[in-house]
């Protein structure tokens, strides 16, 4: 692997992740999270009946018997775990935070301006988070620059796998047929670069200020989104 983008290659797909990338982490963390948490008690409890509500609550009884979904739940959002009841049940909780103008996701500056050039350019955009399909299209859907949402083509979350396996971006290529060595893939963290990597995708870290991201050494790195534009010579300012 290297930290050398090539700038040759003819990209023609990007697959960005949200957090820490194009959304900063403390948006996910100080607001997103701590709303879901609050509003799990009663969502759980009002809307048992919900065909998604109890999907999500049989999934947990079956990760992990006889322990009280809230129980399991709070024990999930403790350690920040990747599962996808728990993903499926935060975005319930931030569907009414979106619907009531509670929530608004704020976008890094650079974002909008550089997906809207690559989009107009004829580039493939698509989203790969642990966050689930729904929350994905709300979070893009209700930014504080507007809804953003119809930039990407395809919105991939746990369904496929975690972002920290190479066989997740492999699926991805498997149902898209996308060229691995024509996808683009962005991240803060480094163990999901270096699974794209494994599956052949070309991958960039984005080092944020703002969220003190540390930069690795085994992948290019880019501070914003123009800066990936000018490593892998995409539509640029
Ligand atoms: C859809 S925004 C919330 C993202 C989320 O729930 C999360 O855990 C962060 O995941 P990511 O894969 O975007 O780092
Ligand atoms: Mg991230």
């Amino acid at each position: 692997m290297t930290a050398t983008a090539r700038a040759s290659t003819a990209i023609d797909t990007v697959l960005l992740d949200i957090e820490g990338t194009t959304i900063p982490v403390s948006f996910v963390h100080e607001t997103l999270f701590p709303y879901a948490r609050a509003a799990m008690p009663a969502l759980l409890a009002q809307r048992a009946g919900d065909p998604a509500v109890r999907a999500a609550v049989a999934d947990i009884a079956e990760l992990a018997p006889g322990v009280p979904p809230l129980a399991q739940l709070n024990e999930w959002m403790d350690q920040d775990a990747k599962i996808g009841p728990l993903k499926a049940l935060q975005g319930l909780a931030w569907a009414e935070g979106y619907r009531s103008g509670a929530l608004q996701a704020p976008l890094f500056a650079d974002v909008l301006p550089a997906l809207r050039r690559w989009r107009a350019a004829g580039l493939r955009l698509a989203v790969y988070s642990s966050g689930s399909e729904a929350a994905q299209r709300l979070i893009y859907g209700h930014t504080t620059e507007g809804d953003a949402a119809g930039l990407f083509d395809g919105f991939y979350d746990l369904r496929i796998g975690g972002k920290r396996a190479a066989d997740s971006y492999r699926a991805i290529l498997a149902e898209t047929g996308w060229t691995p060595g024509r996808t683009l893939f962005l991240s803060d963290i480094v163990a999901e670069l270096d699974a794209a990597a494994q599956a052949g995708l070309h991958t960039c870290q984005l080092v944020r200020a703002e969220d003190g991201t540390i930069a690795g050494t085994t992948h290019p790195a880019a501070a914003t989104l123009d800066d990936v534009s000018r490593l892998f010579a995409l539509p640029a300012v």
